[in-house]
């Protein structure tokens, strides 16, 4: 008698969000020296949130890494809504930034919909806007929200570009991750369904996956016996819990790893998984989306 003692290949996110980042230096570079022209990108945080801090504190470390200029606004928690469209109105202006982010969620007295449409669509690094959601929807080319495009390369690298026909399950439909990545599975041919907190069954359904990606924000969520034999697993949660130890706190997903790893025949680790892709991603959105302002080629940056 054989046990069954396969466990999931760890998709290294990390080690893959490292080599995109390379490629964008190289872009940079070239821009640099061929045209003169250095990317920008302004990234605008409100109120001191912790876990917020540690992705922008990332993003600028990685930004400069890779060449371009970091413009960083903290604002304070109780800014009025006027006060920040204001600054957005200055950076659309701004012919030095090329890319805006605004971290999201904001608080209470600043709407998100209201701050995301006044962000000019063509530095909408993030592919929020309505404009850019519109054109993914109707098959162009605009920018694509950071994590989902993140989660499809980490798919195609985990399958060979092999997606056709398969089928995806998506736990979570907000417009940050699971609507867009639903649309970027479906460009791939896979078959998806998107499921959420009114889904009947949910252990039924994420058991025929061949895709499983959960983005839910409730730590180890998805189970074991959830899992198709063989699937690939994406684990876009990240929920900082007690580690038991005094006020220590440690990241974890939305997936039961170690059942799911026993289960699956890929799967995503948190941290270094689809964290350090999604800011590898928005550099790559922010090297395009300058190029398209200056009207440049986007340098391959092949090295
Ligand atoms: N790694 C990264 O780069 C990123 C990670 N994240 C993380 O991903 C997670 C999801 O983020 P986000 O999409 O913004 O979260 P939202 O809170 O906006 O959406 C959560 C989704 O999960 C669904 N859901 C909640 N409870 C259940 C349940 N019991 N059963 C089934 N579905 C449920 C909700 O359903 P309904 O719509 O019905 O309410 C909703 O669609 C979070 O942990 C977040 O921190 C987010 C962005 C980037
Ligand atoms: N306008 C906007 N765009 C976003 O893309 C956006 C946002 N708002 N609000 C919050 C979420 C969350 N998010 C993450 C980015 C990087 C990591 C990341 O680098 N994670 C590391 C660990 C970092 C740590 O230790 O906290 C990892 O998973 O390995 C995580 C989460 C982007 N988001």
């Amino acid at each position: 008698m054989t046990t069954n003692t396969t466990t999931a290949t760890r998709i290294d996110g990390k080690a893959i969000a490292a080599d995109i980042r390379a490629r964008v230096g190289r872009q940079v570079h070239t821009l640099v020296s061929d045209h003169g022209v250095t990317p920008g990108l302004a990234v605008v945080l409100v109120g001191e949130d912790s876990a917020s801090q540690v992705y922008v504190r990332n993003k600028r470390k990685q930004t400069l890494e890779a060449g371009m200029q970091s413009f960083e606004h903290n604002l304070d928690i109780d800014t009025p809504q006027a006060e920040l469209l204001e600054l957005i109105d200055r950076l659309n202006r701004d012919p030095a930034v090329n890319g805006i982010l605004v971290q999201l969620p904001l608080p209470e007295q600043i709407s998100d919909a209201a701050v995301i449409a006044a962000i000019d669509p063509d530095k909408d690094v993030d592919g929020f806007h309505e404009v850019n959601t519109g054109r993914l929807w109707s098959g162009g080319n605009p920018p694509v929200p950071c994590t989902p495009l993140g989660c499809s390369l980490l798919l195609k690298h985990t399958l060979d570009g092999d997606l056709a026909g398969r089928h995806a399950v998506i736990v979570g439909r907000s417009n940050i991750v699971g609507k867009p990545l639903a649309n970027l599975l479906l460009r791939e041919n896979c078959t998806v369904t998107i499921a959420h907190s009114k889904t009947r069954d949910l252990p039924a359904v994420c058991r025929q996956a061949d895709i499983l990606v959960a983005a839910v924000g409730r730590p180890k969520f998805v189970r074991g016996d959830w899992i198709k034999p063989g699937a690939a697993v994406i684990d876009v949660g990240i929920n900082r819990v007690d580690d038991g130890s005094e006020g220590k706190r440690k990241l974890v997903g939305d997936v039961a790893f170690d059942e799911a790893a026993a289960v699956a025949g890929a799967i995503t680790p948190v941290p270094g998984g689809v964290g350090p892709m999604t800011i590898a991603c928005l550099l790559h959105n922010t090297v395009h989306a300058t190029c398209a302002q200056k009207g440049l080629t986007v340098p391959s940056g092949e090295g």
